[in-house]
Parts: C-alpha cells; structure tokens; sequence
C-alpha cells in the first residue's frame, strides 16, 4: 500500500485552485484546494483519477508551493483544503504547507482516507479541520484481504483526531446503491465505540455521483442506521457537481 514519498522539500501537486467547498459540513464556503499528486488507493468510484499517480502533477519546491498558494489566494477564504490523491502520501510537504497556511491567518483542513495512522499522527499537529472517511467494501478501495487493516487505520484516525483536543473532526462515507446496509451498521457502531457523539461535528452520507446512485429508500436505510446514535446525521451530495464548479 506504501508509495515512495517525496523528498520533504519538493512537493507534487495535481492542481491548485480555489472554488466553493462542494462536500461535507463546510460546503458552500470558499475555499483554497492543494490538491497533492499519490494516492495507494484505487475507489471504483474515484473523482480524481487524474492525481492518483504520484508522478503526475507538477513537481514544485516547497518555497514555490508557498508562492502558488499566495497566487491563488482569494479574498475572504475560508480554509485551504488539502486534499489528493491522499495526502498523506507527501505528509512532510502538508505539514510545511499548513503550517504556511496558518501563519497566513487561515485555517487548515485534511481531506483524507486515512490509510497511514502513524502519518496522519504526524501531520495532525498542523490541522484544524479534519475529515475522517470510511470506505465500505463496495468502493473497491483495496483488495478483500487488506480492507480489515484499512478499517483499523481509519478507526485509529479517528481516534488520534478526536483525542487532539480543539479540531473539528467530522466522519465521511461514500455510498451507492451497491453498498451493503450490514457492513455499514457494523462500521457505525465500531464509529460510535471509538468517537462520542459530542466528539464529532457531523456524519456526513455522500451518495456517489452519476455511478451507481443511491435511491432515496437505499439512502433512508443508511440514514435511518445513524440517527439513533447521532441526530446530526447529514446526506450530502458534492455540491461541485451539482453547480459545475471545479
Ligand atoms: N469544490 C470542490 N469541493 C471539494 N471538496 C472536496 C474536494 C476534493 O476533491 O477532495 C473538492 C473539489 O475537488 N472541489
Ligand atoms: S482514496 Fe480518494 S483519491 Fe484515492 S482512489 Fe479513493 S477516492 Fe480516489
Ligand atoms: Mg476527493
């Protein structure tokens, strides 16, 4: 699952940009994306197949990453949102990176699968938003015999961020039709015996776009298993999608 990091003063980054937070509970802020180059992983149903190689991209300093970011920086933005590809996979240039965000004055925020707890440790440090997303089987994230080990690393994020103390951390699971209603009563309830519900700002269902889509009873059903361990419970759609926006 490991894939070579990049020497800690180079990053490679897919795109930078900034547009309309189009997922979870922040969505419709304006927002700054780093989208960084790698990802070990392979979700059947991935929006950014583009940035999964991690020699794809553009290859930049770190000080050059600081000056893209400066370029692209909008007024009155929110957070910058380092998301992929994974992350994780260059967590030495997040870590550089967010600790320029923040002396800018602006809040951090990690898009991450969560495969490397021990990286996500590392870097958590520098964030103050963290999205912790569980994959169901149905993703096709990872081979069957290394999804138990996944789930544990994801668990184990969850746990590190909702232990930091001061982040808000919030819980995101793709589903499509496909997805089994078993696995995710299982996980909600593995969720809920690692994070209390006071512990996290939100459980966000994000129904897959135009592959697989779930219908409204499908969607009740995955609803309906959070709400009696958290009322928050949230099915949201990528509003990016939906209004034509990167
Ligand atoms: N507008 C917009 N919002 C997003 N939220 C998460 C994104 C991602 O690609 O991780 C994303 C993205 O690519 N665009
Ligand atoms: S973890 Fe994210 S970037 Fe990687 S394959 Fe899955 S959806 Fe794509
Ligand atoms: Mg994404």
């Amino acid at each position: 699952m490991q894939q070579k990091v990049a020497a800690s003063a180079r990053v490679k980054l897919s795109e930078i940009f900034t547009s309309i937070e189009g997922e979870g509970i922040l969505f419709g802020t304006k927002t700054m994306f780093v989208r960084l180059s790698g990802c070990p992983l392979k979700c059947h149903w991935c929006d950014t197949p583009y940035a999964l190689p991690l020699d794809s991209g553009s290859d930049y300093s770190i000080d050059e990453a600081k000056e893209l970011i400066l370029k692209n920086l909008h007024p009155n933005t929110y957070k910058v949102n380092f998301t992929g590809g994974e992350p994780l996979v260059q967590h030495e240039a997040v870590i550089e990176l967010a600790k320029f965000v923040r002396q800018k004055g602006l809040r951090t925020f990690l898009e991450s699968a969560c495969y490397d707890a021990a990286r996500f440790a590392k870097v958590l440090p520098y964030i103050d938003l963290v999205k912790v997303e569980f994959k169901l089987k149905d993703s096709k994230v990872v081979d069957e015999k290394h999804y138990g080990s996944l789930l544990m690393s994801e668990l184990d994020c969850l746990k590190l961020a909702v232990g930091s103390g001061g982040k808000t951390t919030y819980i995101k699971v793709v589903v499509t039709n496909s997805s089994s209603l078993k696995e995710f009563k299982e996980l909600v309830r593995e969720v809920f015996s690692v994070a209390r519900p006071t512990e996290i700002a939100g459980f966000i269902i994000q129904p897959s776009y135009k592959i697989d889509e779930p219908t409204l009873d499908v969607l009740f059903g995955f609803y309906d298993a959070v709400y009696p361990l958290y009322d928050q419970v949230r099915v949201v759609p990528q509003l990016h999608k939906i209004i034509g926006v990167r």
